[in-house]
């Protein structure tokens, strides 16, 4: 059996699309979206990432704000920035890049964003509206996984889903947007016993682990649906969670990487930048790039 490619980046090219379409109608209005990228310290692939960003949103006709500041940069000095981010109407999203340099209190500084501006969605006020099945900005990976699952699907409901990984980041809200389409949802991680027995239940598995080629062939149910968070670099490449060309002769759908995920999660950037626009100036969340 070979595998239905799910073309992320196809996928996210689209909406990037549409998200513009959707730009230009509110520059009729009078209205620019701006997305402000803070990046602390000079980490190349963190680096990589703040351009592929900065430059997506330009080509989606929004406004993009970068500041770089070296890798000393103090908490205070941080949160002042935030503070200026935050009261500036030119900017409808804020993201800090993570990680952060370790002096620096990432939890302290996620949640100095406004919660309307926070288009990651890691601030604890979106956590909890997205976690009691409210209005939130839900984190962006997540977000394009989800988009994914249910453009591949159809239906999640009373499909058996298992989440590899139980970051804030990844992990924990995709298992709360699994469960709101009404998937049976298990979160597994490294302490897990049986792990590949508990996986080859999964109808819907979603590998975020980080560790390059972590998920077997023979973990995988016939036909199930993969889903590969990993963006591992190793000398042979840019590698996933799974090892992808043995699933593929045994999933049903499965991510690549590149061209997965990864596209998805800028996508989803943009189309977050978007709904807090749409929010913020009262109009109605665009449609179709909210869960
Ligand atoms: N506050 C914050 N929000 C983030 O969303 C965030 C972050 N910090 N820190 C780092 C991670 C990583 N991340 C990726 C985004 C796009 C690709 C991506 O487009 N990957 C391409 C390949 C790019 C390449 O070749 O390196 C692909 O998978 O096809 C990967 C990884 C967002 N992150």
């Amino acid at each position: 059996m070979t595998a239905t490619l799910i073309d992320g980046k196809a996928f996210a090219a689209e909406l990037r699309q549409r998200i513009a379409d959707e730009v230009t109608r509110l520059k009729d209005r009078g209205i620019t979206p701006g997305l402000a990228v803070v990046l602390v310290g000079e980490d190349p692939a963190s680096q990589v990432y703040v351009r592929s960003k900065g430059k997506q949103t330009v080509q989606v006709g929004m406004n993009s704000y970068e500041h770089k500041l070296p890798a000393e940069t103090s908490q205070e000095e941080l949160l002042t920035l935030i503070e200026r981010l935050n009261s500036d109407p030119a900017v409808n999203g804020i993201l800090v890049q993570l990680p952060l340099p370790a002096h620096l209190d990432e939890a302290a500084v996620i949640n100095a964003i406004d919660p309307a501006k926070d288009v990651d969605g890691f601030h604890i006020l979106n956590v909890g509206l997205l976690a009691t099945g409210q209005k939130a900005m839900v984190p962006c990976t997540p977000l394009g996984c989800l988009m994914l699952l249910r453009d591949q699907l159809g239906e999640l409901s009373g499909k058996r889903a298992v989440v590899l990984g139980r970051s804030n980041i990844v992990g924990k809200p995709m298992a709360q947007l699994l469960l709101r389409d009404s998937a049976t949802v298990t979160i597994a991680h490294s302490r897990t016993t049986d792990l590949p027995e508990l996986c080859r239940q999964a109808d819907i598995l979603v590998a975020a682990v980080g560790r390059p080629h972590f998920v077997q062939a023979d973990w995988i149910k016939p036909g199930a649906t993969v889903i590969d968070v990993g963006i591992n670099r190793t000398e042979t490449g840019l590698v996933g969670d799974v090892d992808f060309a043995a699933a593929s002769q045994v999933a049903g759908a499965i991510t690549p990487v590149p061209g997965g995920v990864g596209p998805m999660t800028i996508a989803c950037l943009l189309a977050n930048t978007l709904t807090a626009t749409a929010r913020v100036n009262g109009l109605p969340d665009p449609e179709g790039l909210t869960p």
